[in-house]
């Protein structure tokens, strides 16, 4: 990577800012899933090892510029304490004088957590004084949050104008194993889409049309396919406004030679809850108020096959709500074929898909899981991260 990495810099005794992404899954006030925390270790326990006074700052969820309390990030601060074995104070705010005088009483090696940084506007903004209110706190900038590189906001981008401003260990790791898989893929090459963030995946279909030889759809985003298909979806997820563009999408993949796999039979439900009557039911005929929240049997068939043939895959988003035991058979079963596929290289993307794998215990058996949804696609659609277009050069 031409940009410079926290090994290039001093740290002795600097206050060091560093965004990580701790935008972890949770379920009633506890971390289900703490994947993006142990993967930040590395560079924390870094910093605190070069005497760097370790500021931590990342989001959790999406509270859009006001204070959530199910959005503080105080459970994370217990759980980080546990896992440095060190106590990580925890701010109430993520700048501003609080935060100073917090700051100001910190030692070399000592841990300090911001308040969830979305909570403010002009975070997602990238509001330049914000930006500038965060430098305040510190002498270096260090980002480690792949998981939001793709974002332009305060936190990740707008700060890094105003800091030496380098990448951390995690952030170099997931562009070095992902570029490599992409420099010259191995081929077949299937991209896999899922998950329920609509607006913001279907954009990188069409990119993706570019450079893959298979691409399976399916979890929420799937039914504005499938409805785009002329078939009715019920109650299921669907993005009215993006179903002329899954059309585009479908005729550029014939176009491209780009074999396109929909689900052929769903799971529906006639409820979004765990003690909902479910049905198998054939693509075409989702009943008018039931929603699919799985795929069907069929269709975890059909994809096991792809998967099978493929060299590169890469796999962003469940294939149904796989948080409860009813809807977790699709998912359940790419990651299967995935396992049992020892000469496919894997990239597993986005918090929740790593989550899956996690829960079905076959994490070990992939050949990398990223800690970004969003910004691993986006990264290998070709675009630039602006998280990492900001950091200084080498
Ligand atoms: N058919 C579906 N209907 C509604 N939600 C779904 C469906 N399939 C998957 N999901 C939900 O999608 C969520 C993950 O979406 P997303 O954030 O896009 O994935 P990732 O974090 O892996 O990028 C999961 O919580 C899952 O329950
Ligand atoms: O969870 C994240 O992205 P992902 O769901 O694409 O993996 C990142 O923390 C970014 O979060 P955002 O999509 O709310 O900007």
């Amino acid at each position: 990577m031409n940009k410079k990495s926290v090994k290039d810099v001093d740290l002795k005794g600097k206050r060091v800012f560093c965004r990580v992404d701790f935008n972890v899954p949770m379920k009633d006030g506890k971390i289900t899933d703490e994947t993006r925390i142990r993967a930040a270790l590395p560079t924390i326990q870094y910093i605190m090892d070069q005497g760097g006074k370790v500021i931590l700052a990342s989001h959790l969820g999406r509270p859009k510029g006001a204070v959530v309390e199910e959005m503080r990030l105080t459970p994370v601060a217990t759980r980080l304490s546990e896992l440095l074995g060190k106590e990580v104070k925890k701010a109430d705010e993520a700048y501003g004088d609080s935060v100073k005088a917090l700051v100001d009483t910190m030692n070399e090696g000592d841990v300090l957590l911001l308040e969830n940084v979305r909570f403010y506007p002009g975070e997602e903004k990238n509001d330049s004084e914000l930006a500038k209110s965060f430098a305040e706190l510190a002498d270096v900038y260090v980002n480690d949050a792949f998981g939001a590189a793709h974002r332009a906001h305060a936190s990740t981008e707008g700060i890094a104008h105003h800091l030496p401003a380098v990448s951390g260990l995690l952030m170099e790791k997931e562009l070095d194993v992902l570029g490599k898989a992409l420099s010259n893929p191995e081929r077949p090459f299937t991209a896999i889409i899922g998950g329920a963030k609509v607006k913001d995946k279907i954009g990188v279909i069409d990119n993706l049309l570019e450079k893959v030889d298979n691409l399976i759809i399916g979890g929420g985003l799937a039914y504005t396919f499938v409805k785009a298909q002329g078939h009715e979806v019920g109650k299921s997820l669907l993005e009215e406004d993006k179903i002329e563009l899954a059309k585009t999408f479908m005729q550029k993949a014939e176009e491209k030679g780009v074999k396109f796999y929909m689900p052929v039979d769903a799971i529906v439900a006639d409820d979004f809850s765990e003690t909902a009557n479910t049905k198998e039911v054939a693509i075409e005929e989702i009943p008018s108020d039931w929603e699919a929240l799985d795929i069907g049997p069929k269709t975890a068939e059909l994809y096991r096959g792809v998967i099978k043939e493929s060299k590169l895959v890469i796999w962003n988003g469940p294939m149904g709500v796989f948080e409860m035991e009813k809807f977790a058979g699709g998912t359940k079963a790419v990651a299967e074929a995935l396992a049992e596929s020892a000469d496919t290289y894997s990239v597993i993307g986005g918090g929740d898909s790593a989550a899956a794998v996690e829960k079905f215990n076959l994490a070990d058996k992939m050949s990398h899981i990223s800690t970004g949804g969003g910004a691993s696609l986006e990264f290998m659609e070709g675009k630039a991260l602006p998280g990492v277009v900001a950091l200084n050069d080498k």
